[in-house]
């Protein structure tokens, strides 16, 4: 539908749900007749995208993994060439690619994208991180397109207090969109699609209920480790 794929970059601290939210807007984007494509970050392993390949929700060959050795930001915005790189050779393969999800290796409050590398990034934190996170006012947090607060399932298990969470983030954040998920159960999800889709001004076809391309082929073989790049 697009010329060059809409960029959107998803990170967060460790454990925030990350690759979660990747696993979820996959179906959901596609069902909205988007054709998606994945780009993922780890220090040295390719373990999210062997995740995201082996879970049946996307043609396998539609996930790209770049290892980028010591530091995540690096590949994420001092230096995004190999990221980059790898978006290219996605748009090159799928020639109607409309998104490629890039999700960064896990980081601290620190990590922010490079707006050479993104059209439009999310951050995702999680309750059971402390619900002070928030206040604390990380850069990630106060810069990113739209927050995503995930694992409020979690949040009366470690006493965090969701009320408090909302208001922190308005302070925080009082014109960019914050949403709370429970990723683990699929709670919020619809309505941090249509964000993207609207933030990001990501085209959507007028008849997109049909799945298209990029929906997995289940007799397609999971490639084993290809595809994987380094920094
Ligand atoms: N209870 C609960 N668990 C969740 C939720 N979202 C994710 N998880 C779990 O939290 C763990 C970490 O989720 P991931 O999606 O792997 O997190 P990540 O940010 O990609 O992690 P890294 O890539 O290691 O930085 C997994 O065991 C998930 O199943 C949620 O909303 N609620």
């Amino acid at each position: 539908m697009t010329a060059d794929p809409i960029r959107i970059g998803i990170g967060g601290p460790v454990g925030s749900g990350k690759t979660r939210l990747v696993e979820s807007l996959v179906p959901l984007m596609r069902d909205r007749g988007i054709d998606i494509a994945v780009i993922t970050n780890d220090l040295v392993t390719d373990e999210d995208a062997q995740r995201v390949r082996r879970s049946g929700l996307i043609d396998p060959e539609r996930v790209i993994a770049v290892e980028t050795g010591a530091c995540p930001h690096t590949a994420i915005r001092e230096d995004p060439s190999v990221n980059l790189a790898a978006v290219d050779r996605l748009a090159a393969r799928y020639p109607g690619l409309d998104v490629v999800l890039i999700e960064s290796g896990g980081d601290n409050l620190a990590a922010t994208f490079s707006s050479d590398l993104v059209d439009f990034w999310v951050f995702v934190i999680d309750t059971a991180a402390g619900d002070d996170i928030p206040r604390k006012q990380g850069i990630g947090l106060l810069q990113a397109d739209l927050l995503v607060v995930n694992k409020i399932d979690l949040a009366p298990m470690v006493g965090a207090d969701l009320d408090l969470m909302r208001s922190d983030c308005a302070v925080a954040r009082p014109v960019k969109p914050t949403l709370f998920t429970d990723l683990r159960n699929q709670v919020g999800v619809d309505a941090v699609v249509d964000q993207i889709i609207s933030g990001a001004m990501i085209p959507i076809a007028p008849n997109s209920s049909a799945p298209n391309s990029s929906a997995p082929n289940s007799s397609a073989p999971i490639p084993a480790g290809t595809d994987a790049v380094t920094v």
